[in-house]
């Protein structure tokens, strides 16, 4: 009756029967209010409904009492700050956001990460909610269960140990012209330092376009998808805009990605000429294609009744565009990680030359005196040290802090938790590879734990490149790549760090960055 009071008018009391008073009240009310007051009444109305919605996902979980209206975190998101990301998943466990449509339930303990991985029945990869309009929601990496298990079975073969052999000429062919590019560019300077971030991005956008698609791309085409990939990164936001609106990050993103994606088909197009007209593999897509053409000549034999060898893997002839997808996948998962793992690996050794000058020391044995020697498979397999180095890397400066995961189905995560169908999950690896536990003094870069401490042993913290169905395709690559760049740089470069107030702190560009761009300098050795 109360209710009755204050909300019905004489107007809506006469036309309603009595026996239904608050909705003839709630009507009645309604009838009379302008159009902007039923705008504001629907406003009112779907921002409680935000805001309940949001405490019923968060139930038990830590994460703030209420969310701004809508758009919660969004603007933090925008500009994510590491102190930040690190007090969240100091909070608890598990942790709450809700960021526009998007309840996300972050799990900061090394078991939490490793369960979501590897729990495929209730959760699939999302990467970022942009990336399915970059990637095309077509792509491959958002297949799941046994078509996601088929696919990368016949992407595995183009990297294993021996198949990476095939194109480290060409890595030494980038290494030689980006390490005189960083001498001269120290000299245009006078002997200046400067952020060479952006120049190590570069170098890893050539080096992935070497080893993706051979001499199929043009250096001129390399530079621009180099400079574009900017873009691309720049949209790479944990949670978006749900729509691209013209001449935003998400829109100079998507337009980036399509000029990629047209210039990786034209490759396709040339190295299925190549490899139809018997040419060697000289990159991954080479590989991938000639593998294709094995299967179709195989069941073209089988088809006619002649008995032949079957090849390693049977796969399906793949269309130029398809092609292209998959390699921009490659490009995508690699450019940011390994750009971050390159700069900061520069950066450390020029602040611990001890270190370096192992490193060193341990390359040119290895070479047998010769600084010039090609870069082999086993040379890099001998390189004990160095390869202790980057591990040690990966781990101190892990690029990837967080994998976000899409929830299938409610997934009860532990017992008094369930995570709803449709939020967003997202297991994290930098509190795992900075477990005191697993790797005692974990904010010192300490590369003998590899060698002679039983870092080795912690295979559970390890979550560097993921664990479960998705783990990391290129891991044994990037491995590879950098214990022979940063082996190779150490015989033919000097270099030093201007160490700044920012040196070490992380900036977060979807993977992380030392916040003054790692400051250097670099000149030939004698
Ligand atoms: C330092 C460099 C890199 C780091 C730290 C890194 C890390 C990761 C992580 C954390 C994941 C998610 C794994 C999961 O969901 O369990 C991933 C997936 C992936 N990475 Fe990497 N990555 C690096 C470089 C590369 C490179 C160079 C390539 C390709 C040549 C690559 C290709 C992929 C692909 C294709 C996936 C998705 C695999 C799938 O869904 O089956 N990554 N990476």
């Amino acid at each position: 009756m109360a209710v009755n009071a204050t909300m019905a008018s004489p107007v809506a009391d006469a036309q309603f029967p009595v026996q239904a008073p608050v909705v003839t009240s709630i009507v009645a009310s309604l009838l009379q209010m302008n159009g902007w007051m039923v705008a504001l009444t629907v406003l009112l109305g779907l921002a409680l409904y935000d805001q309940c919605m949001y405490i019923y996902r968060k139930g038990s979980i830590v994460g703030p009492a209420f969310k701004i209206p809508f758009m919660g975190p969004f603007l933090e998101s925008v500009n994510p700050k590491f102190s930040a990301y690190h007090a969240k998943w100091m909070s608890g466990p598990l942790s709450c956001v809700s960021v526009f449509h998007k309840f996300v339930v972050i799990a900061s303990t090394r078991d939490m990460a490793r369960k979501i991985l590897n729990s495929p029945n209730y959760v699939k990869p999302c990467v970022v909610d942009v990336a399915h309009k970059l990637l095309r929601p077509t792509n491959w990496v958002f297949l799941d269960g046994k078509e996601h298990v088929d696919y990368r079975k016949g992407l595995n073969i183009l990297f294993t140990h021996q198949a990476l052999e095939a194109y480290l000429p060409g890595h030494d062919i980038v290494y030689d012209k980006y390490f005189q590019t960083f001498v001269d560019l120290t000299k245009e300077n006078g002997e200046k330092p400067l952020a060479y971030m952006p120049m190590f991005r570069e170098l890893m956008c050539a080096l992935s376009c070497r080893t993706f698609v051979g001499t199929h791309m043009d250096d001129a085409t390399v530079k621009k998808i180099s400079d574009d990939f900017y873009l691309i990164t720049a949209a790479l936001e944990l949670v978006n805009f749900p729509f691209i609106i013209p001449f935003t990050k998400t829109w100079y993103g998507k337009k980036a990605a399509d000029m990629v994606l047209d210039e990786f088909a034209k490759c396709a197009a040339k190295s299925k000429e190549r490899m139809a007209a018997g040419g060697e593999v000289h990159c991954i897509m080479d590989g991938w294609i000639k593998s294709m053409m094995d299967s179709e000549a195989y069941r073209q034999k089988i088809a006619a009744g002649i008995k032949t060898e079957k090849p390693n893997m049977l796969i399906r002839t793949f269309t130029n565009f398809e092609i292209s997808q998959t390699i921009f996948t490659l490009l995508f998962a690699s450019q940011d990680a390994t750009s971050s793992a390159v700069t900061w690996l520069f950066q450390i050794m020029a602040d611990r030359p001890d270190l370096l000058d192992k490193v060193r020391e341990e390359n040119l044995r290895v070479r047998n005196g010769d600084r010039n020697a090609p870069l082999t498979l086993d040379l890099i397999d001998n390189l004990t040290y160095t390869r202790a180095v980057v591990k040690e890397t990966l781990r101190y400066r892990p690029p990837v802090l967080m994998v976000p995961y899409i929830v299938k189905k409610d997934f009860p995560i532990t017992p008094t938790y369930t995570v709803p169908k449709g939020a967003m999950v997202i297991p994290t690896t930098y509190p795992s590879l900075h477990d005191p536990e697993a790797y005692p003094n974990p904010d010192s870069f300490e590369p003998d734990r590899w060698i002679t401490g039983d870092a080795e042993a912690q295979v559970k913290n390890w979550l560097v490149f993921g664990t479960g169905p998705h783990y990391c395709l290129g891991q044994l690559y990037v491995h590879q790549v950098l214990a022979s760049m940063i082996g190779k740089a150490s015989m033919h470069l000097d270099w030093k760090h201007k160490v700044t107030p920012l040196s070490e702190e992380i900036k977060v560009f979807a993977t992380i960055f030392p916040m003054d761009d790692c400051l250097l300098t670099f000149s030939k050795r004698p």
